[in-house]
């Protein structure tokens, strides 16, 4: 099984499909990522606020996997925004993690209110230029928070992880990513494994598959471009969850996925919070 691969708009190669560690206690984290690259996982999605940076790092150490099939993301979070202060933020992280440069460095959320993620973006061109992350990117971005990072600063986003599915389709988001060569990354894939996964429309498409609805709704991401990075500590979901390439969604599944759109967050808004 070979994980589809996305050209970041800096030429680097990310995998299409990750796994997410948020809410995985510390000391859980290094078998579930270890579980997770032995099914075939190669990209693992983390952040400081997590605070399991450490068990990534003890299931990456201990898998023997060379560090360039490895693909590791971690985030800036509100507290450390400020460019002194993300510069710092990104010692640490790469300390905890073990490792001597990171593959996505994301700001985690705007935090409009503080009003700092453009300096805290210039420390993440800095650490892009240095050659200490090989790609950079933003997390929960609105348009409009795009819109002023282009006017202020040098480098587009590679990279936009923002909550994404079925529920929550982010049209003008994504459109605004089309347009401006930024690859969109869903957070909350499942929409945290709830109410989706019983949704009448999605049971009907696993059935008609044979599949379970928790494909369906990645194959759907899959299909629209979306990289995503479900989270999962249960072994079976870990390897089911990877088990998306041999079937196909027509474009009348798609489209039956596409009107189930409801403006549903599982999660912040991202005007807000912070
Ligand atoms: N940038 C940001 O602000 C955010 C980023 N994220 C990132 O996105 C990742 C994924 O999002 P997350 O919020 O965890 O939600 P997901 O949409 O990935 O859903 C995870 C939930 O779904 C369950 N689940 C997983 N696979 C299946 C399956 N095949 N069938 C049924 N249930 C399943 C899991 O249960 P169990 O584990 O018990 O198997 C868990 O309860 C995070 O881990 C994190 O890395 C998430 C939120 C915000
Ligand atoms: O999971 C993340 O990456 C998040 O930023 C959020 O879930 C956030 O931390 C949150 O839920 C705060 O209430």
């Amino acid at each position: 099984m070979t994980i589809p691969n996305v050209t970041l708009n800096n030429g680097v190669s990310m995998p299409q499909l990750g796994f997410g560690v948020f809410q995985v206690p510390d000391e859980e984290t290094a078998a579930a990522v270890s579980e997770a690259l032995r099914a075939g996982y190669r990209s693992i999605d983390t952040a400081k606020i997590y605070g399991n940076e450490g068990g990534v790092a003890q299931a990456l150490r201990e898998s023997g996997i060379p560090r360039e099939e490895l693909f590791v993301t971690t985030k800036v979070w509100n507290d450390d925004q400020g460019y002194d202060e993300a510069l710092r933020a990104f010692d640490a992280s790469v300390g905890r993690l073990g490792l001597d440069y990171l593959d996505l460095y994301l700001i985690h959320w705007p935090a409009p209110s503080a009003g700092r993620y453009v300096e805290t973006w210039k420390a993440l061109e800095k650490l892009l230029a240095d050659g200490r992350v090989r790609s950079i990117g933003v997390s929960n971005f609105q348009p409009a928070h795009l819109r002023h990072l282009f006017e202020e600063t040098g480098t587009v986003p590679a990279v936009n992880q923002i909550e994404l599915h079925p529920y929550l389709q982010q049209a003008e988001l994504r459109a605004l990513h089309a347009e401006r060569g930024i690859a969109t990354e869903a957070w909350s894939p499942l929409a945290k494994g709830g109410d989706l996964l019983a949704d009448p429309v999605v049971t009907a498409l696993a059935e008609q598959h044979g599949r379970t609805p928790a494909q369906v709704v990645l194959r759907w991401h899959l299909q629209l471009g979306n990289v995503v990075i479900p989270k999962s500590v249960t072994p079976d979901r870990i390897r089911e969850n990877l088990d998306l390439f041999d079937f196909e969604l027509t474009a009348q599944d798609l489209a039956a996925l596409g009107t189930l759109e409801r403006g549903h967050r599982t999660g912040p808004d991202p005007d807000r919070f912070g």
